[in-house]
């Protein structure tokens, strides 16, 4: 787990803290998001949490250590961490890349050529076909997953992510956001996201926590904080269309009793965000799924605006 308490960082010559009084726990094997406008602290916050950023005062605790009376250097080999710019050693191999940490922590030859292969596949590359190729002879995606990897090879109980997925186009980054959510979750990871994306932070986080000015202005499970946003600010933050991007957080299931409607079957994991689409598409008020039954508008609703 991670827990921040009262954390705080001050740059010199500025007035006021960029993150302050900071309390934020994530317990072992779930995720949080860290969301809000740009200057807000993000990023200050997450890196503190693997010290690139020393904090001004506070106190750390990861996986029940206190994480401020630590070298930074070996902390940092526990803690898995993934950026936008992915930060690739160019002149290196995919398989050298990915092994930095494994070598660091003095694994035998053996072992780090195992890992290479084994968190290689584990996020969707061949090691046939990767291995051996340099960074720039890969596309953006696949050197993000490369990241991933990499992040991973050492095994860390933690893992930091820094918009990891700015740098990849939208329709294969909702493919890579849900392939790396499964991976972390079957992995029990405890991570900690950031990103300026709503609907990204609440794919990817169990709970999303909002900052304001370096505050922490709400921290609540995904569908709460879509449903019952603290104030204006995060409602407007949150944007008009919440209660759309709540509907993507519930599968589209069966629910008994209900007829199946005609024509075709929406695809297996759709949610109940694709299934409006498809009755705002077809001009209906119910849609099939393939199991037998229908998803309905009046369940919509129910989901929509909840007591
Ligand atoms: N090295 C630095 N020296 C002085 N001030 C800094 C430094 N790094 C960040 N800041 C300030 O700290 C505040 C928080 O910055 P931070 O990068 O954490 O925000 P963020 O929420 O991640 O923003 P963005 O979404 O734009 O990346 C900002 O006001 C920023 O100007």
């Amino acid at each position: 787990m991670i827990q921040l308490e009262g954390l705080t960082r001050r740059w010199p010559g500025t007035t006021g803290a960029a993150v302050s009084d900071l309390d934020l726990h994530v317990p072992e094997g779930t995720s949080c998001a860290l969301i809000g406008p740009s200057g807000s602290g993000k990023t200050t916050t997450l890196r503190m949490v693997n010290r690139l950023i020393e904090p001004s005062s506070g106190r750390l605790r990861i996986a029940g250590e206190d994480a401020l009376r630590q070298d930074p250097v070996r902390l940092r080999r526990g803690i898995g961490y993934v950026i936008q710019e992915v930060g690739l050693f160019p002149h290196r191999s995919i398989a050298e890349n990915v092994a930095t940490v494994p070598r660091l922590l003095g694994w035998p030859a053996a072992r780090i050529a195992a890992r290479v292969e084994e968190v290689l596949a584990l996020v969707g590359l061949d090691p046939a076909r990767f291995a051996a190729r340099r960074p720039h002879q890969l596309s953006g995606g696949e050197r993000q997953r490369v990241g991933v990897a990499r992040a991973l090879a050492g095994d860390p109980p933690v893992l930091l992510m820094d918009e990891p997925f700015g740098a990849v186009d939208p329709v294969r980054r909702r493919q890579l956001q849900e392939e790396v959510l499964r991976l972390l979750k079957q992995l029990r990871k405890t991570v900690l996201v950031v990103t300026h994306d709503v609907e990204e932070a609440v794919r990817l986080g169990d709970a999303v926590a909002v900052l304001r000015d370096g505050r922490l202005v709400q921290h609540a499970p995904a569908a709460e904080l879509l449903a019952k946003p603290a104030d204006g600010f995060v409602a407007e933050f949150l944007g008009s269309d919440r209660a759309l991007t709540r509907l993507s957080l519930f599968p589209a299931r069966v629910v008994r009793g209900e007829a199946a409607a005609p024509g075709a079957p929406l695809p297996a994991g759709s949610t109940l965000r694709d299934a409006l689409a498809e009755m705002l598409a077809r001009g209906t008020r119910a849609v099939p799924l393939a199991e037998g039954g229908s998803v309905t508008l009046e369940r919509l609703l129910d989901h929509a605006a909840p007591g």
